[in-house]
């Protein structure tokens, strides 16, 4: 195991108030520490109660602030198969504004089992009421394939994602076909989609020669991609990380003249395949840079996907101290199985828009082993659990999903998806 696939633990975390935060909600939050802790004293990890009082005046001022979560479902009747398939859809159990399955509320809320609602709202009051999913499966998705994607058949994808809801779909890239020929027909893809007006379309742009291509293709929005990783700048834009803000800052002086919305990337947030661990303050420093010369949002990327809660906090952390986190997305690869936690942490943090990916596609060429982003399937499965809105259809991203696997010849990289397209029905009370 080398050091960046090693996992850093909690202990290793900087001691700073987002991380508090954090730890708050976590299910350790007023638990007793290490050192003995004299009756009615609440000791919560970074921030000591001198009395119980103070503790559960905290506690009851949030449980006030979520006691709506648990009446807005009492008088709701069973639906039978329709509410079966709501669970399969991640709708079981919701926390937020919408229903919460009767039988779970009835059964669960006096008693024995009071007390752990109450801890249950507590951890998940952090979220975010609503996040936005911007799909990066027709760009970072398709660019990673081995055989290139018909455009017609790209088209159709994207029409299908923004049938689904979906309010950001990164559509393609004006980049070298020497460098990424499997999307060489950018301006072609552009040109057939730019009517659509349900969704933005951004389209990544790595140079004023793209940028211009992609303005007189029809793009509205364009998205321009720096690193934190010198290496990786190199072998995926071949200059420096100076260099590459040299040439953004051009590209987004002159989407400025045309008043034109641009993204930022920065790459290699956790790690990078040669440099390995690339420390907070290089991706702090890249995310305001691109925050300076004028990005509308900054999309933290991990691009290798060897980031874990333990080392997204610190990384976010770092971030947000210098842009506004209203301001920051995040974008994870699941090469290690750790998207969703990665995400969950970030939306207890604060984040509300988070990069995802149709069947889990993806990977980048420039960057060995990386595997495909997280699946937004699974995101938006995850987040109708959790209640938290994204106004997306469910049943119309499987379509989508299920049309480019199906194009693709093999099965969706999202465990929902395959769970759902297997009609499993999973009554979540029982479990
Ligand atoms: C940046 C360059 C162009 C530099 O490439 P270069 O070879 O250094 O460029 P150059 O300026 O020396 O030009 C070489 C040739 O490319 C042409 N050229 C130059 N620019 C363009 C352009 N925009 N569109 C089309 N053609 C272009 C240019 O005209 C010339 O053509 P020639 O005269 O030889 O016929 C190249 O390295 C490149 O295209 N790289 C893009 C690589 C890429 O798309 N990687 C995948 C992105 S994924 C990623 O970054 C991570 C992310 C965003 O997903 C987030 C995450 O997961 O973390």
């Amino acid at each position: 195991m080398s050091s960046l696939e090693e996992p850093l633990g909690f202990d290793n975390f900087p001691c700073l108030s987002t991380t508090d935060r954090f730890r708050r909600f976590s299910s350790t939050a007023c638990r007793p520490s290490g050192r003995k802790v004299e009756m009615g004293e609440c000791c919560t990890e970074g921030r000591n109660c001198s009395s119980s009082s103070s503790c559960e005046d905290d506690f009851e001022a949030y449980r006030r602030s979520t006691y709506r979560l648990s009446t807005c479902a009492r008088d709701r009747p069973q639906t039978g198969i329709a509410n079966r398939r709501t669970l399969s859809l991640g709708r079981s159990h919701v926390l937020g504004e919408v229903t919460r399955d009767s039988s779970y509320t009835s059964n669960h809320q006096n008693g024995p089992y009071q007390g752990r609602r109450d801890t249950t709202h507590k951890f998940f009051g952090g979220f975010p009421k609503q996040v936005k999913i911007v799909e990066v499966g027709p760009r970072d998705g398709l660019q990673n394939e081995k055989n290139t994607v018909p455009t017609n058949v790209k088209v159709e994808l994207i029409h299908k994602l923004v049938a689904s809801g979906l309010p950001v779909v990164e559509a393609t890239s004006f980049v070298s076909p020497k460098w990424v020929p499997q999307l060489a027909d950018a301006k072609g893809v552009m040109e057939t989609v730019k009517e659509i007006e349900d969704a933005r379309l951004p389209v990544l742009t790595p140079n004023l020669k793209g940028f211009e291509a992609a303005v007189a293709a029809g793009a509205k929005e364009v998205v321009i991609f720096a690193s934190a990783s010198e290496s990786f700048s190199k072998s995926n834009i071949n200059c420096s990380i100076d260099e590459s803000l040299v040439r953004y800052r051009a590209v987004a002086a002159a989407a400025k003249d045309h008043s034109i919305p641009v993204r930022g990337y920065v790459s290699c947030v956790i790690g990078c395949p040669v440099e390995g661990a690339i420390s907070p303050s290089r991706v702090a420093f890249v995310a305001k840079e691109l925050h300076d010369m004028g990005c509308y949002e900054i999309s933290l990327g991990d691009t290798i996907g060897t980031g874990t809660p333990g080392t997204v906090v610190p990384m976010l952390e770092a971030v947000m101290a210098v842009v506004p986190l209203e301001k920051l997305a995040v974008h994870f690869h699941d090469t290690y199985g750790q998207a969703l936690a990665n995400i969950l942490v970030s939306l207890q943090m604060g984040i509300s828009t988070v990069d995802s990916s149709i069947s889990g596609l993806g990977g980048c060429p420039y960057a060995k082993g990386a595997s495909g982003n997280v699946a937004t399937e699974d995101v938006v499965y995850m987040l109708n659990g959790l209640g938290v809105k994204t106004n997306i259809d469910m049943e119309k991203l499987l379509i989508a999903g299920e049309f480019i696997s199906e194009h693709l010849g093999r099965r969706s990289e999202s465990k929902a998806a395959v769970a759902l397209g297997r009609k499993t029905v999973v009554d979540t009370c029982k479990l």
